[in-house]
């Protein structure tokens, strides 16, 4: 049996996961990641399904669960763990690394766990509380069950933290910025990865002026500049920038104080607010989940559509001005790699950009896989490319655990 490394990625409406063999190790080297199996438990707290497939693509267990049954990530992280333990018995990883939201001004790369590192990374958990908590949770139990097993934490903070200052500050003063309240952003994985498959998928645009839509449950932009993160959407916590799933993207500050003063709300009720009944939810009173606003007439979906729509075209503006131009965009993550409507619908508005669609492939029903969707004439190219944060925090984990072995 090879060795495997197991990857962990708790989002906020979905947890997934890949399972890798480790081959050509043998011969004294890293060795290279052999996907065996990739699945997800999607659609938390409102239609919960475990799927699951095999290297060749087969399904190997598909499962819906009602939302009482999967109310949250902890339950899913439980029907997860129960169903890979049955699949793999008492064959445990060599390693296993993690998905951490949150890595704060002290990580600016990737970590192997011991007690240290997770007592950082705990304190953080306020400034993610719908992620790092649940990025913690199978660690916590990992180390309990297997305290020898190599823990592996990647941030999504890692990839921007090379941010020119003007885009990691805010206007406040420095004594806050020395203690943490910087522009970290976030999906870091998601864009790393990007920038990595650009040189093999699209050697054209590789060194070029980016702008990637990572559009999922939660959702951001990144600036990428040859391969390097300039800016982001996203800030000190994962709520700034575009609107989400349940999340309200860019608020005035002021906002948050009238609620603290005028509506005299708590502090806890504020933070609940934000993280779970804003976005797309709070807009429309229906659902967080672009499919359901798709098939909904109702006019309250369509304006969470529209503002969702709008402020992603505002984004790219802004973005491609950090950029001082644009060369291509990317779109990737649940609504970006599967919604051709959204997409269209932004790209329209961000024509003036030089951005032209080819609406015939970009609302082609994809085989899986990385593609072009604007027309050759089109100035600023167009990508979808399907993004692999857990390929991305097992080649990380890979390499730590390398290191561990050569010392
Ligand atoms: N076929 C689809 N059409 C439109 N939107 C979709 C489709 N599939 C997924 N989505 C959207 O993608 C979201 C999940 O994106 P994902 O990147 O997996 O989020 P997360 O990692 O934050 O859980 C769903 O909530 C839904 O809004
Ligand atoms: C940071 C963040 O919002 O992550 P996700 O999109 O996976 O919820
Ligand atoms: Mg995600």
């Amino acid at each position: 049996m090879p060795d495997t490394i197991l990857v962990a990625n708790a989002g906020s409406s979905s947890i997934k996961f890949q399972l890798f063999n480790i081959v050509g190790a043998a011969s004294g080297g890293t060795g290279s990641l052999d996907l065996d199996l990739k699945g997800q438990v999607e659609g938390i707290g409102s239609h919960p399904r475990l799927i699951a497939r095999n290297a060749r693509g087969e399904v190997v267990a598909d499962e819906s669960f009602t939302a009482a049954d999967v109310p949250d990530a902890q339950a899913a992280l439980r029907q997860l763990g129960s169903w890979l333990r049955a699949r793999h018995g008492g064959a445990f990883p060599v390693a296993v690394g993690h998905r951490v939201v949150h890595g704060g001004p002290t990580y600016d790369t990737h970590v192997a766990i011991d007690d240290d590192v997770l007592a950082k990374l705990e304190d953080l958990a306020p400034l993610a509380p719908l992620h790092q908590p649940n990025n913690l949770l199978p660690i916590r139990a990992i180390r309990v069950a297997q305290p020898d097993v190599l823990q592996v934490a990647c941030f999504d903070t890692a990839f921007h933290r090379g941010h020119p200052e003007v885009a990691d500050r805010y206007a406040i003063p420095e004594a806050l910025y020395r203690d943490g309240v910087r522009r970290y952003g976030f999906h870091g994985l998601s864009y790393e990865y990007i920038a990595h498959t650009l040189p093999a998928l699209a050697p054209e645009i590789a060194d070029g002026r980016l702008v990637v839509a990572h559009l999922g449950s939660g959702a951001s932009m990144c600036a990428i500049r040859s391969g390097r993160s300039l800016d982001s959407t996203m800030g000190f916590t994962a709520l700034d920038g575009l609107p989400m799933g349940t999340r309200p993207g860019q608020l005035d500050a002021g906002v948050i104080l009238h609620l603290l003063t005028s509506m005299g709300m708590t502090a806890d009720a504020i933070q609940h607010l934000l993280y779970h009944d804003c976005g797309l939810k709070g807009l429309s009173g229906i659902s967080n989940d672009v499919r359901d606003l798709l098939g909904s007439d109702d006019p309250r979906a369509g304006l969470a559509l529209d503002y969702f729509v709008y402020r992603s075209s505002l984004a790219i503006g802004s973005l491609a001005a950090a950029l001082e131009g644009l060369d291509a965009l990317v779109f990737t993550a649940g609504i970006g790699e599967n919604a051709p409507a959204i997409r269209a619908r932004i790209c329209r508005k961000a024509r003036w950009l030089g951005i032209e669609l080819d609406e015939a492939a970009n609302a082609a029903v994809p085989a899986a896989g990385a593609r072009l969707i604007s027309i050759r004439a089109s100035r600023v190219k167009v990508y979808v490319i399907p993004t692999d944060e857990e390929r991305m925090i097992a080649h990380h984990t890979l390499e730590i655990l390398g290191r561990q072995r050569r010392r």
